[in-house]
């Protein structure tokens, strides 16, 4: 694979116009505008080839894909030829490194991939649909780039909070970003989403600028992993960055309904105190309970909270010995936020945020 990842941009380029020549029934499937397609397909080889030897990692890492694939249309017969693609443009490419041994290998890579994603989609059919249809019932616009939606799903939706889903809109079709649930299970069913309308970012600014009450979105099945282990009494440092914090919100709920008071401290961080669109549900949240302390950091101008980027602040606190952390916001920030920790002695299995390769498309 490290020889592949120079070239990962022609041999992408090559693998989709084999597939669509030779399956062109198959070009529906994906959105009119490939470009992040292309990426997608190659960051999510190079994940599966980097747990090819550990079976536990592999099918945390595929099996949701492959349930993820109902919602494309994407059928156990299409996996077959799209390997034969695969092994066509990478032999058209990688051909330094390219023999007999190394097909083999990539052959039995890719049979074992393509195995647990059939298997999971196929498992997942008796018990979910492949898409959910949901309608917008409140846009709340909460800043000039940031609104808050909110929409009630045609069946049941069970998810965790911390979760995300994607989402699907009706003016790009076929084009699904992910966005995290900003608030627990509710017990009328409704789900809601902060989103922030970003340049060159067609789904998000279609949510944030177009998207009305009465508006039919599709959303794929809840995934993500970053869910608070209930089993415990430990506390939660939550840092949530931007729009980031509405996991961080759905993560303080399920404290709170759970009943059962372990500390939380929240480190809310945006880029002016204007921006902190979601300040006044968290301080409501923290008045009703005495084991939630919230933080805001603001990284310029005239503010009540902290100074400086998020990660930043936590030098003045901890340390959290028998604390779990949750990240959420944009990739820098969970990154530097991720050194932060590890430098305090946070061991890394206490550290816990989405993974970023799902994060970066957000902008499209
Ligand atoms: N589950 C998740 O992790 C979620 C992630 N997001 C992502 O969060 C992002 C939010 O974007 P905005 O609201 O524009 O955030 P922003 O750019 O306004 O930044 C928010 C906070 O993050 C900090 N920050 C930003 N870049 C940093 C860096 N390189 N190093 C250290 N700290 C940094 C800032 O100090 C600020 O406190 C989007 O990219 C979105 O995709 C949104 C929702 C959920």
């Amino acid at each position: 694979m490290a020889q592949v990842e120079p070239i990962a941009d022609k041999v992408t380029s090559y693998f989709y116009a084999l597939l669509f020549l030779h399956l062109p029934e198959l070009r529906s499937l994906f959105p009119a505008s490939m470009d992040v397609q292309r990426d997608r397909l190659f960051k999510a080889l190079l994940t599966a080839a980097k747990h090819v030897d550990d079976p536990g990692a592999l099918a945390a890492y595929l099996v949701p894909l492959g349930r993820g694939h109902r919602k494309y249309g994407t059928l156990p017969e299409h996996y077959p030829a799209v390997g034969e693609c695969l092994l066509g443009a990478l032999g058209q490419y990688a051909t330094d490194v390219w023999d007999a041994e190394t097909e083999q290998a990539w052959v039995r890579s890719y049979t074992l991939i393509s195995q647990i994603m059939i298997d999971a989609a196929a498992a997942d059919e008796s018990r979910a649909p492949a898409w959910w249809q949901a309608e917008v019932v409140e846009h709340e616009r909460r800043t000039g780039e940031i609104a808050v939606i909110t929409v009630r799903p045609d069946e049941p939706y069970p998810f965790l909070a911390g979760q995300y889903a994607a989402l699907e809109t009706p003016w790009w079709p076929r084009v699904w970003r992910h966005y995290s649930f900003a608030s627990a299970p509710r017990s009328d069913g409704l789900l809601s989403f902060h989103v922030k309308a970003v340049p060159a970012g067609w789904v998000s600014g279609a949510l944030v600028n177009r998207a009305r009450p009465g508006d039919v979105i599709r959303l794929g099945p809840p995934t993500g992993s970053m869910t608070v282990d209930h089993g415990t009494g430990d506390g939660l440092l939550c840092l949530g960055g931007g729009t980031g914090i509405a996991p961080i919100k759905a993560l303080v709920e399920d404290v709170a309904e759970r009943g059962r008071g372990r500390p939380v401290e929240v480190f809310y961080g945006a880029r002016s105190e204007h921006d902190l669109y979601d300040i006044e549900a968290l301080r409501q949240l923290e008045r009703r309970h005495p084991w939630l302390s919230v933080r805001s950091v603001v990284d310029e101008g005239r503010s009540d909270g902290l100074p400086g980027r998020l990660p930043d602040a936590l030098g003045g606190y901890g340390p959290w010995a028998g604390h779990d952390a949750y990240l959420a916001g944009p990739v820098g920030m969970i990154r530097s936020g991720v050194a932060a920790l590890r430098g305090t002695g946070m061991p890394g299995h206490r550290i816990r945020h989405d993974p970023v390769e799902e994060l970066v498309p957000n902008a499209g």
